[in-house]
């Protein structure tokens, strides 16, 4: 049938059509027109691959106007009902007809950009992403940008006060994490896709940009000779957010009045690279995205070269976008970093089980709403659990559906497992801690300081995945930085098992380190702030490490895809204060025996008392330091006298003592 349909495309003969001058984005899979196959743009294929090239993509275009001609027909529903119906649409930049006509017709791709300005994603950017991720089991290219660049002036919308500068190397953490946790979520929206079987297809497109990219060579003049004439002051002080923040708030600076024209001109290439036609945003984002569509508009019309010039023959050709409501918490703020009521996507910072009762505790009135908004549960599925729930509400049947899909969408479905596990086991006995900040009523559990080395250590007898990757945050203390050996810092912080590995792995040059590649042999370029960019670790000496430190605070390393470390260097008064530890640190072993005896006892192992205190009195085993320490290398030991972690810890034993044993008030 494809076949038939292929011989039988207006698309001509294919060496015709590699000869044809025209324009087409370079990373879409989606054939425009006939005419519209610019030989430049393939260049990285040969020409036999090109025909290959082409082949599939009639093949992908045929698919595509069958489906087409099936949602016509009745016989499929257009994507753009999906989300309509899921409750994502809240305004859209152009009319929803077009909209609806557009994702009937046309493999379109679309994307959602998130400012790196705190050091985790939260439950509130899921909004806009889901849409998009529907999106692209759907067949559409679907993109995820990072505003490494915006982010450094900050986008005034929806807020009455400027945001605060970001110090660089801050800046640089939260791109790297950002960027881990985006790359975690699209590789749990391929499961999720498989999971309720939708089949992969070699059209779907996706992937994350960093506006760093094209923001760090970027010639103003370019800028404003294409877009900054035609776009009119005077319109765009009538923003309502400009408005807002100009009557209401502290004003805005001529940068953050550029903010909307930066984000258009990031649309515009995506939409002349990626075929990026639409963009989807919170309902604050409404007016940057009209700015978008303008900054689009006169960028494709001031191309000074007729070969590049972009499709622009009828509304089809035109950029268009939507916004989903905003997620708001019950008071009605804006849920998000800004009000201090964000939930987080990182687990370190909201628990995977503090998420899991985040969404169990949603009322009866918002579950089904939420089921369609955070979860691929079909509607038909989730009315059949809706009629169950209401059958007996008590049970929170929706809540967990909630709960667990969520979870799996953000940790994968093994956390998510767990996660219900623990709740079902404490639900009904106690209330559920709330640690999250959602509710500022409920006091935070003082944090146990368990273990914190198991964050860093590999799941062993598993592949690494980013679900169940250690944690990538550490900090550690500047003399150990600077004075280890990289093959030494490699097994302290996880990425080697021992010293000997982490040598062997420098000298193989496996593993990474967060810097940009030298020009010239031997030459270390630091990362551009707002970039993630890694180059092969060398045996180089330790005085040398110094060099790849960003904003003389963090050292970003990698081994394989999913083994990060952004290493903080903090000071060693400050180490020790924090009462961290790492592996091999001289004097640690007092805090290890201690966790070791306090997880004893908390899991009925410890005998009595009397024997736990003989145990504690022994010696504390210390980790053998693998490698000789150069002559005056540096060795932070704790002092004689108790740190305050010890304290800590011995106070933790000893309450769980009086717990066991009964005694009043605890
Ligand atoms: N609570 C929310 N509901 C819906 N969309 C949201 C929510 N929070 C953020 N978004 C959307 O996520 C995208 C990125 O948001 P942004 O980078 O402004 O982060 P933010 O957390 O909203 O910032 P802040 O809370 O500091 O204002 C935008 O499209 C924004 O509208
Ligand atoms: N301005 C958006 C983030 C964003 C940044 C760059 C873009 O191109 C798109 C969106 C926000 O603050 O929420």
């Amino acid at each position: 049938m494809i076949q038939q349909r292929l011989a039988n495309m207006r698309l001509g003969p294919l060496p015709t059509l590699l000869s044809s001058r025209s324009s087409i984005c370079p990373g879409c899979r989606t054939l425009l027109s006939p005419n519209r196959i610019n030989v430049r743009n393939l260049g990285q294929f040969t020409k036999s691959k090109s025909i290959k090239y082409l082949e599939k993509l009639q093949k992908a275009e045929i698919k595509w106007q069958e489906r087409a001609q099936g949602i016509s027909d009745g016989k499929l529903q257009n994507p753009w009902d999906l989300l309509e119906e899921r409750g994502y649409v809240k305004d859209t930049a152009g009319t929803k007809d077009t909209l609806r006509e557009l994702m009937r017709t046309k493999r379109i791709a679309a994307y959602v950009g998130i400012d790196p300005t705190a050091s985790s994603l939260h439950v509130g950017h899921l909004l806009p992403l889901m849409p998009l991720f529907w999106m692209y089991m759907h067949g559409y290219g679907a993109y995820t940008l990072l505003g490494g660049s915006t982010a450094k002036i900050g986008d005034p919308s929806g807020r009455l006060k400027s945001r605060e500068r970001t110090a660089r190397g801050d800046q640089t953490m939260y791109t790297t994490k950002m960027h881990y946790q985006l790359k975690k979520l699209w590789e749990n929206v391929e499961i999720q896709a498989r999971r309720y079987g939708y089949q992969k297809e070699w059209e779907w497109r996706r992937g994350i940009k960093n506006n760093n990219a094209w923001w760090n060579k970027q010639p103003l003049l370019e800028i404003l000779r294409r877009v900054g004439t035609s776009m009119r002051v005077g319109e765009m002080l009538s923003r309502d957010t400009v408005k807002e923040k100009m009557t209401k708030g502290d004003g805005v600076s001529f940068a953050e009045f550029t903010y909307p024209i930066m984000q258009g001109w990031d649309w515009f290439e995506l939409f002349r690279t990626l075929g990026v036609q639409m963009q989807i945003g919170g309902s604050d984002q409404y007016g940057n995205i009209i700015s978008g569509i303008d900054v689009i508009k006169a960028a494709r019309a001031s191309e000074p070269d007729p070969a590049n010039a972009l499709p622009q023959d009828d509304k089809f050709d035109d950029p268009v976008g939507f916004t989903v409501p905003l997620l708001t918490d019950s008071s009605g703020a804006k849920f998000g970093k800004s009000a201090g009521n964000a939930v987080w996507l990182d687990q370190f910072d909201t628990p995977i089980y503090d998420l899991y009762g985040y969404f169990v505790r949603r009322s009866d009135e918002e579950v089904e709403k939420l089921l369609k908004l955070f979860t691929f549960v079909p509607t038909n599925v989730i009315k059949e659990v809706m009629e169950k729930h209401v059958d007996d509400p008590s049970a929170r049947h929706a809540q967990h559906l909630l709960a667990y899909e969520t979870v799996t969408l953000i940790h994968g479905e093994q956390k998510a497992k767990e996660a219900q596990a623990e709740h079902k086991a404490m639900h009904g006995k106690i209330v559920l801690p709330v640690r999250t900040g959602v509710d500022p009523a409920v006091p935070r559990p003082p944090s146990d300081p368990l273990e914190p080395e198991d964050e860093y250590k590999m799941v062993e007898g598993h592949p690494t995945t980013l679900n169940n990757a250690p944690r990538i945050d550490m900090k550690l203390p500047r003399s150990v930085i600077m004075q280890k050996s990289i093959a030494r810092l490699l097994f302290i912080t996880g990425m080697a098992s021992s010293t000997s590995e982490g040598h062997r792995l420098a000298r193989q040059s496996a593993v990474y380190v967060g810097a940009m590649p030298g020009q010239t042999k031997g030459e270390v370029r630091k990362m551009d702030d707002g970039a993630v960019t890694f180059t092969p670790v060398k045996l180089w000496f330790p005085q040398d490490t110094a060099k790849y430190l960003i904003d003389d605070k963090y050292l970003l390393l990698r081994r394989g895809k999913h083994h990060i470390r952004i290493i903080e260097a903090v000071s060693d008064e400050e180490y020790l204060k924090l009462g961290l530890t790492y592996p091999g640190m001289p004097g640690s072993g007092k805090i290890r025996q201690l966790r070791e005896q306090l997880k004893k006892l908390r899991e009925g192992m410890a005998v009595d008392r009397e024997t736990m205190m003989k145990e504690l009195a022994q010696e504390p085993k210390e980790e053998a330091e693998e490698e000789v320490p150069e002559e005056g290398e540096f060795t932070l030991k704790f002092p004689e006298e108790k740190t305050e972690h010890v304290r800590r810890l011995e106070d933790l034993i000893e309450k769980e003592w009086q717990k066991r044993e009964g005694k009043p008030g605890e």
